[in-house]
């Protein structure tokens, strides 16, 4: 249950803006920019992309907060920006704890085997090599990469795209985050894995603090959130009860297709 006199996270009026170097096409060839230098003129034109705009809510220990919207809407953004990974070009996030990321991208060496990934992950998640140790088996199991087969002494780019994002979600699921932030890494694992997942990000809510998810499969969100904002071209269009949100945005997808 959400305890509401324990804010995690606030987002107040955020925005951010990526700017976009060298975004005028053929002027960014590689004999388009010698020229530049011999002649010594200015870079080609900037763009900017205001992704978040003016984005504002509070979140709650205990909460699982869903994150809809259509394509670059600003979701990812928003999420990286919750993490610390990107900073505000105005406004402020706060948070009260360590904020996790746990996306698609997550950075696993794909050289490395399964079982070293595993390892140097705990540790860059702040485990003592006595607790990897102790977390290592219930880590691979949870990920089911050894189902068939010996996978987890394989380098890491032997693995199907799946099989990568269940050892990332297994391995950041070891530990009870304050803030856990969800990125489609559940969308990738099958059915199996997925229930295990939610089950998992259940706990991790009751244990921890606040988990926001964002995904494009609407029943993970229904399952999983009881909170939902959707947000689109960077607004948040609605922020409230899952079941209204996500209806409201199914509508407005259905109208758009
Ligand atoms: N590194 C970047 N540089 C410039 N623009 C970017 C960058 N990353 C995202 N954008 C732009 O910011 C906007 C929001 O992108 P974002 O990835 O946050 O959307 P999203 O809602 O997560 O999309 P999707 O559902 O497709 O994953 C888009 O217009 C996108 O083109």
């Amino acid at each position: 249950m959400a305890d509401f006199d324990d804010p995690t996270v606030i987002v107040d009026d955020v925005h951010i803006v990526y700017r976009v170097y060298g975004a005028s096409g053929s002027r960014n060839s590689p004999a388009a920019a010698f020229s530049r230098i011999v002649r010594r003129r200015r870079p080609p034109s900037m763009r900017e992309v205001h992704a978040v705009r003016g984005v504002s809510f509070v979140a709650h220990k205990g909460e699982a907060i869903g994150i809809v919207g259509s394509n670059g809407s600003g979701k990812s953004t928003l999420l990286r920006a919750i993490a610390g990974l990107l900073p505000p070009h105005t406004g402020k996030v706060y948070t009260n704890g360590q904020p996790s990321l746990l996306g698609v991208n997550a950075a696993l060496m794909n050289d490395l085997t399964g079982e070293r990934n595993v390892v140097l992950g705990c540790l860059a998640m702040g485990m003592t090599p006595a607790q990897v140790k102790q977390n290592y088996q219930q880590i691979v199991d949870f990920s089911g990469i050894n189902e068939r087969g010996d996978f987890i002494s394989l380098p890491m780019r032997t693995y199907s795209s799946g099989m990568a994002a269940r050892l990332r979600f297994s391995i950041a699921a070891a530990k009870t985050h304050d803030v856990l932030l969800i990125d489609e890494a559940l969308a990738t694992g099958d059915a199996s894995f997925q229930r295990r997942s939610e089950e998992r990000v259940r706990e991790l809510r009751g244990q921890a603090g606040t988990v926001f998810v964002v995904s494009h499969q609407n029943k993970t969100i229904r399952d999983m959130c009881e909170r939902t904002i959707w947000l689109e071209s960077g607004v948040i269009r609605m922020d409230g009860d899952t079941e209204e949100v996500v209806a409201a945005y199914e509508e407005f997808s259905g109208r758009r297709s």
